[in-house]
């Protein structure tokens, strides 16, 4: 392998699950799921440097100009620093990308890595998941490791459910845990406004919250009972037959109750998208981002403006994207 040098920047979309069926509860404390992912224009970006001394370092920002440098700034004003909610250590799911590929590699000097988000945190939208995916690409490319792409999502799928979509983009139905992925059609895009919550839901525990409900309504009987999700037909056939009004009639994701249950104040925000004109909306994953599908263009326009003169930040994006990509490359 040649010494790496120089910068590879590589960006990795966020996502919506525009459909989320969860499953049993296995011993692995995971659920097995049905997702239909959408990947949308909503990107983060990470730049991994060469460095001669060993070790991972790592730099955050807000992508400037996106809504969430607006609200840092804001409650910077506060005395509150947003992006401390991002670890800098060893655990930020970007280092832990980098280091398998620095482990698969025969460099002995380290990597740093610079990212910048526009995809809120903790926000169910697989921010974390695309910082994963967008760090493995650049390593490996920094690295001249040539994994190829089952390997890199053999290695995404060791970091986290969501990351090898966040690799492969597009729209996917995803099985098992969400990472056996098979691409689905969706030719036509389709126009979404995303709100982002200005705090974050824990992944587990909405998938918890959603264990003890059916724990209760079932009178006990295990959560590990449930039967194993399909891919939902419906909600497929809308997506290739690019219609947004027969997306909005199918749009599910059984966290949706769970994590309106943790954050009910998302009830009214849900409720005046609709008043402003979408045609559907929905909690993104595990929440809080809501998700909401409008009919076109011009649409979602009005509802983000709409929204955003009663306060609420309101962020028009399109999808389906690609996944990860290389931007640029420079040779030190
Ligand atoms: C809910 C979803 C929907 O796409 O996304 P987010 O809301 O997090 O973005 C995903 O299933 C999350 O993916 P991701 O955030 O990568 O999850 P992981 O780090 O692998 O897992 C975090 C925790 O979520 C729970 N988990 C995750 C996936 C799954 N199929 N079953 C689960 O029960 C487990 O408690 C696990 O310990
Ligand atoms: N690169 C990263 N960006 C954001 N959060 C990260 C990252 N690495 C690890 N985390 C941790 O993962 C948690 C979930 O982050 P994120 O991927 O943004 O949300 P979600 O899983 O809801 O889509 C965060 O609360 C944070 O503690």
């Amino acid at each position: 392998m040649p010494t790496p040098t120089g910068s590879v920047t590589v960006s990795a979309p966020g996502k919506i699950n525009v459909c989320f069926l969860v499953g049993p509860l296995l011993s692995s404390g995971y659920h097995r799921v049905a997702s239909v992912y959408q990947a949308v224009s909503l990107l983060e970006h990470v730049t991994a440097t060469a460095t001669d001394e060993p070790g991972i370092g790592l730099s955050v920002e807000f992508t400037p100009g996106s809504v969430l440098a607006a609200r840092a700034r804001r409650r910077a004003d506060s005395g509150i620093d947003l992006l401390a909610a991002i670890p800098r250590d060893a655990t930020n799911l970007a280092a832990r990308a980098a280091a398998l590929v620095l482990a698969a590699s025969d460099w002995d000097g380290g990597v740093h890595l610079h990212l910048s988000k526009a995809v809120p945190v903790a926000g169910g939208m697989g921010g974390g998941s695309a910082d994963a995916a967008a760090a493995l690409v650049a390593c490996d490319a920094l690295f001249g490791t040539a994994l190829g792409s089952r390997e890199l999502a053999r290695l995404g799928e060791q970091l986290g459910a969501d990351v090898p979509f966040a690799l492969l983009g597009g729209v996917a139905v995803g099985l098992g845990t969400g990472t056996e992925l098979t691409p689905a059609l969706a030719p036509v895009p389709f126009h979404w406004v995303l709100v982002p919550a200005d705090f974050g839901i824990s992944t587990p525990r909405a998938f918890a919250a959603l264990d003890e409900h059916r724990r209760a309504v079932t009178g006990g009987a295990g959560p590990d009972r449930i039967p194993v999700p399909a891919a939902p037909a419906d909600v497929l056939h809308a997506l290739r037959a690019g219609d947004p009004q027969g997306l909005a009639a199918v749009l599910h994701n059984d966290l949706q109750e769970p994590a309106l249950g943790l954050a009910p104040q998302l009830r009214p925000v849900l409720a005046e998208g609709l008043a402003a004109g979408a045609l559907a909306g929905i909690v993104s994953g595990s929440g809080p981002t809501l998700a909401l599908l409008c009919l076109d263009e011009d649409d979602a326009e009005a509802v983000a403006t709409s929204l955003g003169h009663r306060g609420i930040d309101a962020v028009p994006v399109t999808g389906p994207v690609t996944g990860t990509q290389i931007l640029s490359r420079t040779s030190g």
